[in-house]
């Protein structure tokens, strides 16, 4: 960014540089913003996270241009004294900070909890009292399932939005029962939602609340066995993804019939920017954000990313690319799924302008040459050798 661009908010405002505390900067969704951040804006980032290894190329070499505009700190939100002092220092905190992958949600119940609800307690509570704009991260899915999921498959009012778009200000949250343990991330989301909300509501706290509808691009989750465990089950991009490069087949979930709407993570990115940068428009707001245009069932994005993952690696798809197996199976006792998932948008068009661009087949193409320039060199080795990986 040329130093002496004057940047101006969408009331025509000057923005001022702005120091960002991002909890959770290491993972997908802050590696993309804090490329956005230094790369499009002056604003200055204290990345606070775990991990490094997604925003390594962001820390060194330090003659980049931003230099100077980035600091690393690696600590735990669980139990570390400096995250007060990080909050005091910035003019906002956003917190991304979570575990957030369904095989974890019926496995790990109580770290999926503490990680989504106790965790982000001390980062509400320190925004809140010392007067400082939070900016949280929750997920479509508080929403849990449509309401038309309860009616019988061949009801007509299937077909009308009034059944199944979701509304931040008007959509109930409808989840299983205890037993389907799915539901704990999104009970946890839930909640801390609420209490942001009731912070706002009681004590003047000045927040946004993210609501992501199925973000997806390059840098999402991990490969099992090359960069992460081999046992591991990351979300549905990455899954497919590593039975492509594996020339497996890919493995749709009771026979791959939910539907989800995929938004390219750089469109994402932009409606943050415009949160952080329009505080008087996105104070106070829950906002949607996803692709309506979207949506396909799991099982035609698997179609999809077989088709897109055949020409960009220049190998035929396999006679037959699928096969079903049982949640049970898959991700074992307790899982539950929300049925369809398609953002209503009128939130965001009205405070932020924003929509989506990037069509499913573009954001396939670009995310599967991502994911085949990076992995399967290292997958050919592994496969080849499998004992030395
Ligand atoms: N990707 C999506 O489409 C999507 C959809 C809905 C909601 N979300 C929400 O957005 C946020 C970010 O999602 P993501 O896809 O980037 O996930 P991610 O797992 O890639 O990133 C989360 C990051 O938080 C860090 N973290 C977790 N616990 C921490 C702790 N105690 N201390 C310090 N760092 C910690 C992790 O190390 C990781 O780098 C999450 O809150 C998630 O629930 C994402
Ligand atoms: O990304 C989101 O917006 C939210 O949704 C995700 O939940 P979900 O969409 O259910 O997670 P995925 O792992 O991406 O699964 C999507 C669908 O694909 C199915 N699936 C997944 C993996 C696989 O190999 N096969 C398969 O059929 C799942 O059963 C599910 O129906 C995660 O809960 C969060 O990251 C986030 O809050």
């Amino acid at each position: 960014m040329a130093a002496s661009t004057v940047r101006t908010n969408l009331d025509g405002k000057p923005l001022n540089p702005l120091t960002i505390l991002m909890i959770g900067a290491g993972g997908f969704i802050g590696s993309h913003l804090c490329e956005k951040i230094l790369q499009e804006t002056p604003h200055k980032i204290l990345a606070l996270d775990v991990y490094s290894d997604k925003i390594k190329h962001l820390l060194e070499p330090e003659s980049l241009e931003w230099a100077g505009r980035i600091q690393f700190h690696r600590i735990n939100i669980k139990h570390d004294s400096r995250l007060e002092g990080l909050i005091k220092m910035s003019d906002l905190t956003i917190n991304l900070a979570a575990i957030c992958t369904p095989a974890d949600y019926n496995t790990r119940p109580l770290d999926t909890i503490y990680s989504n609800f106790i965790d982000a307690l001390p980062v509400v509570k320190y925004c809140s009292e010392n007067g400082k704009r939070l900016i949280h991260f929750s997920t479509c899915e508080v929403y849990g399932k449509t309401i038309g999921s309860f009616l019988p498959k061949d009801s007509p009012l299937r077909q009308d939005p009034a059944y199944y778009l979701l509304k931040e200000d008007d959509s109930p949250c409808i989840f299983g029962s205890i037993e389907k343990q799915r539901w704990s991330y999104a009970c946890a989301k839930q909640l801390i939602e609420r209490l942001i909300y009731a912070e706002g509501a009681e004590n003047g706290l000045e927040f946004t609340i993210v609501r992501p509808f199925n973000w997806i691009g390059p840098r999402m989750d991990f490969i099992p066995g090359i960069d992460g465990p081999s046992e591991g089950v990351p979300r549905v991009l990455a899954c497919f993804s590593n039975a492509l490069l594996r020339r497996e087949q890919l493995k749709l979930v009771d026979g791959g019939e939910s539907q989800r709407t995929f938004v390219y993570i750089k469109d994402a990115i932009e409606a943050v920017l415009l949160m952080i940068e329009n505080p008087d428009r996105a104070n106070g707001h829950i906002f949607n954000v996803g692709n309506p245009n979207n949506e396909v069932t799991v099982r035609q994005l698997a179609e999809m990313m077989t088709a897109v993952y055949a020409n960009v690696s220049g190998e035929p798809a396999l006679e037959e690319p699928t096969v079903d197996v049982s949640s049970k199976e898959f991700y074992g006792e307790g899982y539950d799924d929300s049925d369809k998932r398609i953002p209503d948008m009128t939130i965001i068009n009205k405070q932020l302008g924003w929509n989506p661009k990037t069509s499913l087949w573009d954001l396939l193409d670009s995310t599967l040459t991502y994911q085949h320039k990076t992995y399967a060199e290292a997958i050919k080795k592994v496969i080849s050798h499998p004992t030395t990986s």
